[in-house]
């Protein structure tokens, strides 16, 4: 099996990680990117810039879509539902599809619509700020995770199809050994940090200034360390204090996702993180009274954000 040709959705912070180095590395022909409407006529007049440097790559609209070999989807949760639809015509007998998103749950949600037999485990460990279709970031600050649930050399055939691309495009990867544990890890990550950065107004830097700030991130971050033990998941308490020193490695005014949704005044991915804290606390018995607040407060800035809170609305 190899990887020759991959469509992208989703050409936004995350997305900017990949698209110009598949790119380089596949040629125009053999990259593309999944969009229609204005977003297609906005990618293809002004392209996005990423370090100074502007891409018009090519834009398919997901009717023209012809079978590749992979499909990359980091898209928001917001937009998932429309995403999974939007990949169809990419999607062939052999087609990979890897979904960078946060979360827990994407893999399952396309899963349930593709088969798991063209659906790996994938999540990011970088922090990408994007503004007007433009971003600085260093391309070897981050990775990207994937792999089978678990994996164990030798990998699977599909497995390394996409790290041989991966190793052609100059994509830093890692297969993890256990996904899930990965996914869950960064789950908690994000928990503790985007969620009170969003909340209030403060950049991953503050988190480590402020010792107040950092006690939220913890207790936040604990809730999701009993919802996943309760699901055979272990978030070791040294797992969750190393976290601290990845955040020293990230740019000082760098912002979550969250934030920088609530800043673009668009919908967060609130109900995925959160939203779906306290559900599953709710299913497992755990309590969760600080992803609660989270997520209430969080519901209550964009209802602010849309002009919901004016007297006369
Ligand atoms: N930013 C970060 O540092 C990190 C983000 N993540 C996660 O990665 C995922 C993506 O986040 P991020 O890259 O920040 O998000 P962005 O909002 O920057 O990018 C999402 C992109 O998807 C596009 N899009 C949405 N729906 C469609 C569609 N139907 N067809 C084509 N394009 C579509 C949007 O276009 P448009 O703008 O036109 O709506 C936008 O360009 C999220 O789950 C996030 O939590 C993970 C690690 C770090
Ligand atoms: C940068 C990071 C890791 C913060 O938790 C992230 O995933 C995000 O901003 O969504």
């Amino acid at each position: 099996m190899e990887i020759n040709s991959v469509a992208l959705i989703g050409l936004g912070a995350m997305g900017s990680f990949f698209a110009p180095r598949l790119e380089a590395c596949l040629g125009k022909d053999k990259f593309c990117v999944i969009a229609e409407g204005e977003r297609k006529k906005r990618l293809e007049e002004q392209g996005i810039t990423v370090n100074g440097v502007v891409h018009r790559f090519r834009i398919l609209p997901p009717k023209e879509g012809k079978r590749v070999d992979l499909v990359i989807m980091a898209v928001k949760d917001t937009s998932l539902e429309q995403a999974i639809q939007d990949i169809r015509q990419f999607v062939g007998e052999d087609t990979q599809i890897l979904c960078v998103m946060n979360g827990v749950d994407s893999e399952e949600k396309l899963a349930y619509e593709y088969g798991w037999e063209h659906v790996l485990y994938s999540y990011m460990r970088v922090s990408i700020v994007m503004k007007d279709g433009k971003t600085e970031f260093n391309p070897y600050s981050g990775k990207v995770y994937f792999g089978e649930k678990e994996n164990e050399e030798p990998y699977t055939q599909r497995v390394q199809a996409i790290a041989r691309l991966f190793e052609k495009s100059d994509i830093p990867f890692q297969i993890q050994k256990d996904m899930l544990h990965g996914i869950w890890h960064k789950f908690a990550c994000n928990i503790g940090e985007n969620l009170p950065c969003a909340l209030l107004g403060i950049p991953f830097g503050s988190l480590i200034k402020s010792e107040p700030a950092d006690e939220i991130r913890m207790a936040a971050m604990r809730e999701v360390q009993q919802i996943a033990l309760k699901k055979g998941i272990i978030l070791t308490d040294e797992q969750l204090n190393r976290q601290k020193e990845a955040l020293y490695r990230i740019p000082f005014y760098n912002k979550p996702s969250t934030l920088q949704d609530l800043e673009n005044k668009r919908k967060t991915e609130i109900e995925m993180f959160a939203g779906a804290v306290v559900r599953m606390g709710k299913e497992t018995g755990v309590d969760t009274p600080i992803c609660w607040m989270l997520l209430k407060a969080i519901q209550v800035l964009e209802e602010k954000n849309i002009g919901l809170l004016e007297e006369n609305r």
